[in-house]
């Protein structure tokens, strides 16, 4: 398997308003517990739940941008958490896509300059191959004429794939993507999942996208539930064919929920 999370946990500890400003006296809240969950090579993944069901949060934990309180995370074998801050930036840039509802790209550049800046920081091609994946990958998504556009001259949907091109720029094998869709109207959003589908599976990544919006389910192969933190639900093969007839067994790349009321009080080290 390519990813594999055990006993993951998050805490953050909450103020208290009537302790010493000085000392950490808040109750520490759980907000992420996820006892098991595995994903396979090419696998695609759709992690809904309610606002603050913990999707963001888990997506940044498996990215590397925040570190889990407890667990294990571990990406074909390696374990994340014993990696300190610039070997996961490092790990990112190489192995890991993420796209965000914001799109965030550098505004003062060009859709093609993204996708190269994203390209230098992996440093894997350089000089003209560099540039002929980059020119690839826009052609792609649909952006052969906008390449030298800037984002405030894009809409929101070409910001989208440009942030798409550029996160599938260093051939990642895991693409994160944070509600891409969430600042899309409904046509757009369906054309948007519809494309990140298909060009994951093209380029071989596997790709968890958290989304609010059921209606792009079936485009995913499996979507894993999550509510206060612990998932509630998980169902496979959303679009039946895609998933059957692979080697995965159905007792594989599960979630296993560990829900106990007396976990809300959370007991591990804070790392926020
Ligand atoms: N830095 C932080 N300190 C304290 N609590 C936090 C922090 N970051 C997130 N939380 C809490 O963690 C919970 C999960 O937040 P998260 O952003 O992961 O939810 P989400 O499912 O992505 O929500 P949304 O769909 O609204 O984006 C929320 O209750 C949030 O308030």
């Amino acid at each position: 398997m390519m990813l594999e999370l055990r006993g993951i946990t998050k805490s953050y500890r909450t103020a208290d308003p009537g302790g010493d400003p000085g000392r950490d006296t808040g109750k520490l809240l759980e907000v992420l517990h996820i006892q098991s969950l595995t994903v396979h090579e090419k696998e695609r993944i759709a992690l809904i739940g309610p606002s603050g069901s913990g999707k963001s949060t888990l997506l940044n934990i498996i990215a590397g941008i925040i570190r889990p309180t407890t667990g294990s995370l571990r990406l074909y074998g390696e374990e994340l958490t014993d990696l300190d801050e610039k070997q996961r930036d490092r790990l990112r840039t190489e192995s890991i896509g993420y796209i965000f509802q914001n799109f965030y790209l550098l505004p003062g550049f060009s859709a093609l300059e993204n996708v190269l800046i994203a390209m230098q920081f992996a440093g894997n091609l350089r000089g003209k191959a560099r540039e002929e994946r980059a020119k690839g990958l826009l052609k792609r998504v649909g952006l052969e004429g906008r390449m030298h556009h800037k984002p405030h001259q894009l809409s929101n949907g070409e910001q989208q794939r440009v942030a798409i091109a550029r996160a599938l720029a260093n051939q990642p094998k895991l693409v994160l993507a944070d509600e891409p869709t969430a600042n899309l109207d409904a046509a757009n959003a369906l054309a948007i999942i519809q494309l990140l589908s298909e060009i994951c599976s093209e380029q071989g990544a596997a790709l968890i996208l958290s989304t609010h919006d059921l209606q792009l389910v079936p485009y995913m192969d499996r979507t894993v539930q999550l509510e206060g933190g612990r998932y509630i639900e998980e169902s496979r093969d959303c679009r039946g064919s895609r998933v059957s007839g692979d080697n995965r067994s159905s007792g594989e790349s599960r979630l296993v929920a560990g829900y106990s009321e007396g976990m809300m009080e959370g007991s591990g080290d804070v790392i926020g």
